[in-house]
C-alpha cells in the first residue's frame, strides 16, 4: 500500500467489515483511499484555526450574527480550555471549531485552505508557517481576536 498523505490512516468498519480512510486531525473520512493533494508551492501552508473574537476585535460579531461582549481575557482563557481539550484528546479540533469559532470557517471544522505570504493578518501569518504539518499553535492575537491553529497541510 503505498504511503498515505499526512493525517491519514485505514480503519476497518465495524459495521461493514469494509476498510475505510480518516484524517487524525481533521476527522473526515472516506471510502476512498486519499491521494497526495497536488503539491502545495512551498510557499503555500494549509491550516484550520479556532477564533474567539473579543469586544475590541475589528467586527466584534460572528458568522451566527451574535454580537461579542467577552473581555480580551475572558477571550484567551475560553480559547486554552479549547486547546487543553484538544491536547488531552477529549475532542477533535474541528469539532470545536465547529462549535465554538467566532470566524465563518466555523461551517468547514475550521479549515480556511492553502493560503500563502500576503494573504492573512501578519501574526496568523507569522505562526502558520512556523508551523509543521500536524502541529498545534499555541494562542495568538490579531485584529480579529484570539485564535488557536492547526497546520492540515
Ligand atoms: O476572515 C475571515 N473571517 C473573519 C474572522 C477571521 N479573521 C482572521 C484572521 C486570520 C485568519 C483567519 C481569520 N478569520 C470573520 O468571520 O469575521 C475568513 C473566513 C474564511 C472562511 C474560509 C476560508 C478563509 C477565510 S478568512
Amino acid at each position: 500500500m503505498s504511503d498515505l498523505p499526512t493525517g491519514w490512516e485505514k480503519r476497518t468498519s465495524r459495521s461493514s467489515g469494509k476498510d475505510y480512510y480518516m484524517n487524525i486531525y481533521t476527522k473526515e473520512s472516506q471510502w476512498d483511499e486519499p491521494t497526495e493533494p497536488a503539491q502545495q508551492k512551498s510557499d503555500k501552508v494549509t491550516c484550520s484555526h479556532l477564533l474567539v473574537k473579543h469586544k475590541d476585535s475589528r467586527r466584534p460579531q460572528n458568522w451566527k450574527g451574535e454580537v461579542i461582549t467577552r473581555s480580551k481575557e475572558e477571550a484567551l482563557e475560553l480559547l486554552q480550555s479549547y486547546r487543553n481539550k484538544i491536547v488531552n484528546d477529549d475532542a477533535s479540533f474541528a469539532e470545536l471549531a465547529e462549535k465554538y469559532s467566532d470566524c465563518s470557517s466555523a461551517r468547514k471544522g475550521g479549515d480556511l485552505g492553502p493560503f500563502g505570504p500576503g494573504q492573512m493578518q501578519r501574526p496568523f501569518e507569522e505562526a502558520s508557517f512556523k508551523l509543521q504539518v500536524g502541529e498545534l499553535s499555541e494562542p495568538i492575537s490579531t485584529d480579529s481576536g484570539v485564535h488557536i491553529i492547526l497546520r492540515t497541510a
